[in-house]
């Protein structure tokens, strides 16, 4: 059997526009995280530059783009940081606003919601999870 386009489903990556759309999506992220108050304080000693190459090729995994990403895990890269879920759930709205701004469909908004929800416990601090 031949897969053609009409079979091959499309990728929320290729709906929104590929590369160059998470691209200004995690541009227009970033300087909401770093307007935020509560937020800033954590990025203050990171190099943007490569910050933003690494969520910008994470993202593009998350909406089913080609997987070229090879910084840390999240757990890795989190941990070490203590972030309490208030501020988690404040990053996730910046990211969901951001796509909302971009004009994202309503089905992608909800999977990344979905996976919002799934990667939570890798980036909020262990200490802070209840019941731990
Ligand atoms: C789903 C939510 C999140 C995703 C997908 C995400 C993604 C990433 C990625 C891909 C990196 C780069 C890792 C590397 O370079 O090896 C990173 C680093 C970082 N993230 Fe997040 N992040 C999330 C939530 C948060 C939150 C809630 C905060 C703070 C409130 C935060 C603060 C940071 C900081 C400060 C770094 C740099 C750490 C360092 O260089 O040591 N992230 N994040």
């Amino acid at each position: 059997m031949t897969v053609t386009e009409e079979t091959t489903p499309v990728s929320h990556y290729e709906r929104i526009g590929g590369a160059s759309s998470v691209k200004a999506a995690v541009e227009l992220f970033y300087d909401k995280v770093l307007a935020d108050p509560a937020l800033a304080g954590y990025f203050a000693d990171v190099d943007m530059v490569g910050q933003r190459r690494h969520l910008a090729l994470m993202l593009t995994v998350v909406l089913g783009g080609p997987n070229e990403y090879t910084g840390r895990g999240l757990a890795e890269a989190h941990q070490p940081l203590n972030i309490p879920v208030a501020h988690y759930a404040k990053v996730g709205e910046h990211l969901i606003v951001t796509l909302t701004e971009l004009g994202v469909p309503a089905d992608i908004l909800a999977d990344v919601r979905t996976v919002l929800a799934d990667v939570q416990d890798q980036v909020v601090a262990a200490g802070t999870r209840p019941g731990v």
